[in-house]
C-alpha cells in the first residue's frame, strides 16, 4: 500500500484531485468510482476548479457511486444522488446518462443491485475508485461482517453508522436504516483504489486498515490484499501508524 502523508485536509484534497486528473490524462474515457461523505468534498471542489480552468473534461468519462440510502429519491436533499449533483455533477461536463448512482427508490432493490453490477461490467469495470473510511471500518456501506467477496447488495446499516450520519438529517428517526452498496468484491475489482482519510477520529480505523488482521469484521482491512492502493491521509488520521 502506498501511504502518502499530507499536512492538512486541503493538501489531501489537492493530492486526490491530482490522481484523478492523472487517470483522465491516461484515458479520457476512464471509469471513476466515487464516494460521498464529508471527506471527498474538498476533492470535488478542486475538480470543479480544474474543470473551470479548462484543465480537464469529463465528457467521455463514466462514474459509479458506491452507495445510496434505501427509500430516498434523487431529489431528496439527503440522497447521495442529490449530494453528487450538488457537489460535482451539476458543475462539470459529465453526461448525466453516464453518472451512475444506485437507485435507492427502485421498486425492486435486488434487481437494481444486479443491474448496477451489470452496468459496471459493461463499462469495463472501475479504473480508479475513491473511498472514504467509516469509523467502524466500513467501505461504501459494507458494514463489519460483510463477506469480503460480496457484490452490490442491500445492507442494514449499523446503529453507529446511522448515528455518525445523523448530522445530515433533522432527526435520528429520519436516517434510513438500509442502503444499497457496491460489495467489497466489487470494490476490489477496481484497478486502482484511492482511500482518503482526515482527522484524529479516523486514526484507530486507519491503524487497523493498514496494520490489522484482514477480516470481514474490519472491511477496509481487505485493501491490504489489493495491489494498487494509495492511502492519502493528514497527520492526525495517520497518527497511529
Ligand atoms: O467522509 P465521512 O463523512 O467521514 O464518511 C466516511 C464514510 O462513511 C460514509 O459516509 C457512509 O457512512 C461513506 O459514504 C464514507 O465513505
Amino acid at each position: 500500500m502506498n501511504i502518502i502523508e499530507v499536512k492538512s485536509y486541503d493538501k489531501m484534497s489537492e493530492k486526490a484531485c491530482a490522481l484523478i486528473l492523472d487517470q483522465l490524462k491516461e484515458s479520457d474515457k476512464s471509469v471513476l468510482g466515487l464516494a460521498t461523505g464529508s471527506t471527498p468534498e474538498g476533492m470535488y471542489q478542486r475538480l470543479i476548479e480544474q474543470f473551470n480552468a479548462g484543465n480537464v473534461s469529463f465528457k467521455n468519462a463514466t462514474t459509479f457511486n458506491l452507495d445510496e440510502y434505501v427509500g430516498l429519491a434523487a431529489d431528496d436533499p439527503n440522497s447521495y444522488k442529490y449530494y453528487m449533483n450538488d457537489k460535482l455533477f451539476n458543475h462539470i461536463d459529465l453526461p448525466a446518462e453516464r453518472a451512475f448512482v444506485p437507485r435507492g427508490d427502485a421498486a425492486n432493490l435486488e434487481q437494481e443491485c444486479r443491474d448496477y453490477e451489470k452496468r459496471i461490467a459493461e463499462a469495463g469495470y472501475v479504473d480508479l475508485q475513491v473511498l472514504g473510511l467509516g469509523l467502524n471500518g466500513h467501505i461504501g456501506f459494507n458494514e463489519p461482517g460483510t463477506p469480503l467477496n460480496s457484490r452490490t447488495h442491500v445492507v442494514d446499516l449499523d446503529e453507529s453508522t446511522r448515528h455518525a450520519n445523523s448530522r445530515f438529517f433533522a432527526t435520528m428517526d429520519d436516517v434510513p436504516s438500509q442502503a444499497l452498496t457496491m460489495g467489497i468484491g466489487t470494490i476490489m475489482e477496481s484497478r486502482q483504489i484511492v482511500m482518503l482519510v482526515s482527522g484524529e477520529k479516523k486514526a484507530e480505523a486507519v491503524r487497523q486498515l493498514v496494520n490489522g488482521k484482514v477480516t470481514s469484521e474490519m472491511p477496509a482491512s481487505v485493501l491490504q490484499n489489493h495491489e494498487n492502493v494509495t492511502l492519502i491521509g493528514d497527520t492526525e488520521a495517520l497518527s497511529k501508524l
